[in-house]
């Protein structure tokens, strides 16, 4: 069976058991139940995915896949395709507001070229997995093949096995492609039904005039292309990317291994969308970190019934808002190990 069936279909529901025991831990630590919101939620989603009492800090692995886009052509970003690779250029040099981040919550960062338009040099931490040269351009016909699709949604997943398999214990989603809005902005439309105006955002930030310009390549793309919203595939390979398809594997993967995938902001959440697709349950092992500034994020992130974690008017990708997340995964699991009991601590329980 080909890799990618085979993973979609390893995805089992989540251990309510571990979620059980972790929450009666939760409502014996010395404060009122619940107090403390979306930090206890989140240690027992974790209990829950990985059928155990986490324990911090969590083995963090943050993977950033590249990619170019066809699309571009029509003016739908505010910057040229060029700074895709010279982006990849600043990861791998530690200077990229990511790379910032990782450092300051003791991320690993993995960078792994799937489709940039040209040929990068060795590079450390860099992955050369690359499925084509770039997308075709989506507003004339399909971005990606079945097959290239296919393939890229595996070079995902093999990046997360080995991830997992070197002891990640939470994988974050993030992503380099001048342009990419544009294709998740689609992926939307296509899954959702919703007209295009309603949901476009401005990106890098785009001008009214080429924002009309990225509303009508979405259209044309739509109208050409005619994605089937039943088959994530279809939508995928038609609208694109290769890294969103990296990104969609690497989230089939990390859930059908058992490992919490903290998804970033507005590709990544398209990403997510069509893994939730190809398998619905995907969605329990992931955790959304912030929410976006492009106007569809929030859309997506009901579609997969997600709450994000931190609103903070960001807007970059490169998983900046899922490394950021990643901190306070690790203070809630610190919260759960070690806070005292009542019992331990000789405080008073509920007169209730
Ligand atoms: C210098 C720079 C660094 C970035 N890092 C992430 N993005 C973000 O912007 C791009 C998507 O926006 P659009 O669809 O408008 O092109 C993606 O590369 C995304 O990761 C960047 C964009 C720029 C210019
Ligand atoms: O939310 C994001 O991920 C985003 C938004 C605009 C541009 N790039 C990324």
């Amino acid at each position: 069976m080909e890799l990618l069936t085979r993973t979609i279909e390893a995805i089992k529901p989540l251990d309510h058991e571990a979620i059980g025991r972790v929450q009666s831990r939760l409502d014996n630590l010395t404060k009122p139940p619940g107090s403390l919101g979306v930090l206890e939620d989140i240690v027992l989603a974790l209990a829950g995915i990985t059928g155990r009492q986490p324990s911090a800090p969590l083995r963090k692995t943050h993977i950033l896949m590249a990619g170019d886009h066809g699309v571009a052509a029509c003016g739908v970003s505010a910057y040229p395709p060029e700074v895709t690779p010279q982006m990849v250029l600043n990861f791998a040099n530690g200077g990229a507001a990511i790379n910032v981040l990782a450092r300051h919550a003791g991320v690993e960062l993995l960078l792994v070229d799937v489709g940039v338009a040209s040929d990068l040099p060795d590079l450390p931490g860099l992955l050369k997995r690359k499925v084509a040269y770039g997308t075709a351009n989506l507003a004339e016909g399909p971005a990606l093949t079945r097959e290239q699709a296919t393939a890229a949604l595996e070079v995902g997943i093999e990046v997360a096995n080995d991830c997992v398999r070197r002891g990640a214990e939470l994988l974050g989603t993030g992503e380099m492609g001048i342009g990419n809005t544009t294709p998740s902005t689609a992926i939307l439309a296509a899954l959702s039904g919703k007209p295009v105006r309603e949901i476009v955002g401005r990106g890098t930030g785009l001008d009214d005039q080429r924002l009309e310009l990225k509303i009508k390549a979405i259209e044309k793309g739509l109208k050409i292309n005619r994605p089937d919203p039943e088959d994530g595939l279809d939508v995928l390979a038609k609208l694109g990317g290769l890294e969103i398809a990296g990104l969609a594997g690497l989230i089939l993967a990390g859930a059908a291994a058992r490992v919490p995938v903290m998804i970033d902001g507005f590709i990544s959440a398209a990403a997510a969308c069509i893994a939730a697709k190809l398998n619905p349950q995907c969605r329990q092992y992931m955790i959304a970190s912030h929410l976006s500034e492009e106007p569809g994020h929030r859309v997506m992130l009901e579609m997969l019934g997600l709450r994000p974690m931190l609103t903070m008017r960001m807007r970059l990708g490169e998983g900046t808002g899922a490394v950021l997340g990643m901190t306070l995964v690790d203070a809630a699991v610190k919260i759960l190990n070690e806070m005292a009991t009542f019992g331990e601590a000789g405080v008073a329980e509920s007169l209730q």
